[in-house]
């Protein structure tokens, strides 16, 4: 039941020794903040004194930004403005200690929700007013001008609205000011009498959800799930107003282990973009999984109602505990690897140590144009077939290699390298504060899973990158020709780097988790720019598709100081410094230079099918030490040149997606190629050379492997004939 309470805001009734709930949070906000931390501090106090901790006042708290966001809206029409207004009130409510930063910023999401919810609710007090005759006027209480009682449907009486507690004379509060009108929802947990009406019987669970039920369920009819990630699930579901399919990325919230800034970031960021070559965002919404429970045939119970509702004010606490808490880079992708008890990563079924920072491969020494710092559009493009020098040393450090294909070489690490290396799935963790907040959330929470559930609704697609190159190395046998190369793969290749400098040019973005299982091919009825042909096999013909980045779980701000020192990303594909946690200078910085030596990688791998997973884990292994196979060198040597480049140490030495680019421009105005497919004319000739090429080539290998069984079978056939 909700009432109107003006007794939370006498300054008695803030300092309640009684009052558990204030007394834990601050503890543990005293705890999650250390000493140097004096101005979350002084926040904290200065909350105290105003009575604005425990459940009451975190409500409360969204509540009021909830109402004020609203209240700007009706004041400003014009969005930006009405969203600086906002932003304006909330510093002058920060600075007076009435509201936190994460209010104004990382809680907007369930701030929406709050602000529908107070839409329904003042709907419903109308009608409670149109309906009931008997509600008096509240200004009757006031006693010289400052009203001193509640305004509240508690049931039990139907003309005193007053608070019990509370009939002192006027007080002040901790700014000096006379008891003003502060009003806050509080849910009392007296019985329900019978006979309320249905805004008296509310609790804070129908609040959140009004009473449409769930979106998702009436507005979507679920197909299949497309796919589950480190956050939550992916399912195609058909919107049944506009027929369409999308992808719902579905984030039970008091499940996810990880911060909730970090999962709503990934909304905040996919909001912002607007590419061709980006996944496409279409909304999020929050509601109770109990709801989305409810069309699938279960019923809800009083009991269930009430535990949620109860849950609803532990998640909002957890969430907070969260937001405050220092460990809010704690996700990380882990996949195809796992860490080693010396701090190794195990890449599939090998190993692979990085190399410590000082020591650079030849090929970081220097842009694979041979200086070491490259001006734009000045580069000049080495024939195909001439190979930069220090890929012959890389190649040649290759081959000293008899071992390579069965044991992967282990490299003297510095001495802090296993330390600094330390991306990895279970590791010993200290009993750091998270771990404590963690498991006083988790008590609070206990063994329930259902509760606020985040919605994405995105644009789906129907492969990915990933799922492509599996099934072309399934199938191709051999490298690829170079009409391939070409017409496809570099196209593909250009089109995935236009999405990344959208992100990093235009956004000042880092994705920091490119790789092809986060490149979405969406299939398109015809020829469009950016586009490219491919055979998809699952559709058994050849398909024009769009390449698209999704996956922004953990895209942050170009510059943005990771707070974590462990390594994100995916082992595979992160640049060392991401690994790492640090920048070979010093300080965790995200930088976009990060994404470009992944796209280097992704670059390698479009380029040069592998036979087996072994072969890629290992061929992934030497690239990052700066090994490239000799065979693929010497048949493109140019792009060769450019993944060296790209997957230079250090980070300063990488080309930017905007240097690519125009490098790639310059190349295509002198009437030449490098990641563009050709003309179509050129291509149609190219294409019956390239058959041609690859047809020979076959024909070789087969000439040969008739040889080879021949002289086996005359082997045998002489052995035979001993024999017998
Ligand atoms: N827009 C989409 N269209 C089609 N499939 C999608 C889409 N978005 C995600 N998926 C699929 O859903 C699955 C889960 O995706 P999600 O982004 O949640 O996690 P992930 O990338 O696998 O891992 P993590 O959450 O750790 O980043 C993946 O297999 C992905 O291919």
């Amino acid at each position: 039941m909700l009432k109107w309470n003006h007794e939370a805001f006498t300054e008695e009734s803030f300092l309640d020794p009684s009052d558990t709930s204030s007394d834990d949070s601050s503890d543990q906000s005293q705890e999650d903040f250390s000493s140097d931390d004096t101005d979350r501090l002084k926040q904290i106090e200065r909350r105290q004194s105003s009575g604005l901790t425990g459940e009451t006042g975190k409500h409360g708290r969204l509540l009021l930004a909830a109402l004020l966001d609203t209240y700007c809206e009706l004041y400003e029409t014009e969005p930006a403005q009405s969203k600086k207004l906002f932003y304006l009130i909330c510093r002058q409510l920060k600075g007076m200690g009435i509201l936190d930063e994460e209010y104004i910023e990382e809680l907007s999401g369930v701030r929406e929700t709050y602000k529908r919810a107070f839409k329904t609710l003042m709907g419903q007090a109308k009608e409670l007013l149109e309906d009931d005759g008997d509600i008096p006027d509240p200004m009757a209480h006031h006693v010289d001008g400052v009203s001193r009682r509640a305004i509240g449907w508690d049931g039990d009486t139907t003309t005193d609205y007053s608070s019990s507690s509370d009939d002192s004379g006027d007080s002040e509060d901790h700014l000096g000011h006379s008891s003003f009108e502060r009003p806050v929802f509080t849910r009392t947990t007296t019985p329900k009498s019978p006979g309320l009406t249905h805004l008296e019987r509310m609790t804070l669970s129908d609040w959140l959800l009004p009473d449409k039920g769930s979106r998702y369920c009436n507005e979507f009819t679920e197909a299949a799930m497309l796919g589950k990630g480190g956050f939550g699930s992916v399912w195609r579901a058909k919107n049944l107003l506009d027929g369409r399919d999308y992808a719902v990325k579905k984030i039970i919230l008091a499940q996810n282990k990880v911060a909730y800034s970090k999962i709503f970031s990934e909304i905040k960021c996919l909001a912002k973009l607007d590419h061709p070559h980006v996944i496409r965002y279409y909304g999020s919404w929050l509601e109770h999984s109990e709801f989305a429970k409810k069309k699938k045939g279960h019923t809800r119970n009083k009991e269930k109602k009430r535990h949620l509702a109860a849950l609803d004010e532990q998640l909002l606490f957890h969430m907070e505990e969260e937001l405050s808490d220092d460990e809010r880079e704690d996700n990380h992708h882990h996949e195809e690897e796992e860490e080693d008890t010396d701090g190794g990563v195990v890449f599939g079924d090998e190993e692979i140590h990085e190399s410590p920072a000082t020591d650079t491969p030849p090929s970081a020494q220097s842009s694979p144009w041979g200086a070491s710092s490259i001006p734009r559009l000045s580069i000049p493009v080495p024939p195909s077939s001439s190979v930069p020098a220090h890929i012959h040393l890389s190649t040649s450090h290759k081959s000293n290699k008899s071992s390579l294909s069965s044991s992967v070489e282990t490299i003297p690490r510095s001495p802090d390298f296993s330390a600094s290396f330390s991306i990895g799935g279970p590791r010993p963790r200290p009993v750091s504060t998270l771990a404590k907040t963690r498991a006083r959330a988790a008590s609070l929470i206990g063994s329930t899973t259902t509760c606020l559930t985040l919605f994405i609704q995105m644009h789906i697609c129907t492969l990915t990158l990933a799922d492509h190159l599996m099934e072309r190395d399934y199938l191709s046998s051999g490298p690829l020709s170079t009409h391939v190369i070409q017409s496809t793969y570099l196209p593909l290749f250009r089109s995935v780097l236009e999405g990344v400098h959208y992100v990093h040019h235009d956004h000042g973005l880092v994705h920091r988790d490119i790789k092809p299982k986060n490149v979405f091919l969406d299939v398109i009825p015809r020829e469009r720019s950016g586009a490219v042909e491919l055979y998809v096999h699952k559709l058994q013909r050849q398909v024009w598709v769009l390449p698209k980045i999704g996956d922004f779980g953990l895209c942050v701000e170009d510059g943005q100081k990771m707070r974590s020192k462990r390594g994100e990303g995916t082992a595979a594909y992160a640049a060392p410094e991401q690994l790492n946690g640090k920048l070979v200078e010093g300080d965790a910085i995200a930088s976009q230079k990060a994404d470009v030596y992944s796209l280097g990688i992704l670059l390698f791998e479009l380029l040069h099918p592998f036979s087996t997973s072994m072969e890629r884990a290992n061929m992934l292994h030497n690239l990052r030490r700066g090994v490239l196979p000799e065979a693929f060198c010497a048949a493109h040597g140019r792009e060769a040149a450019l993944i060296m480049w790209m997957l230079s140490h250090q980070p300063s030495k990488r080309p930017t997606c905007q240097d690519l680019l125009e490098m790639d421009d310059a190349v295509m105005s002198a009437s030449g190629t490098l990641l563009r497919s050709p003309p179509r004319k050129e291509r149609e000739g190219s294409r019956e050379n390239g058959e041609v090429d690859e047809l020979r080539r076959r024909l070789v290998e087969m000439e040969m492997e008739n040889r080879r069984l021949r002289s086996l079978v005359g082997e045998l056939q002489g052995g035979d004939g001993r024999q017998r």
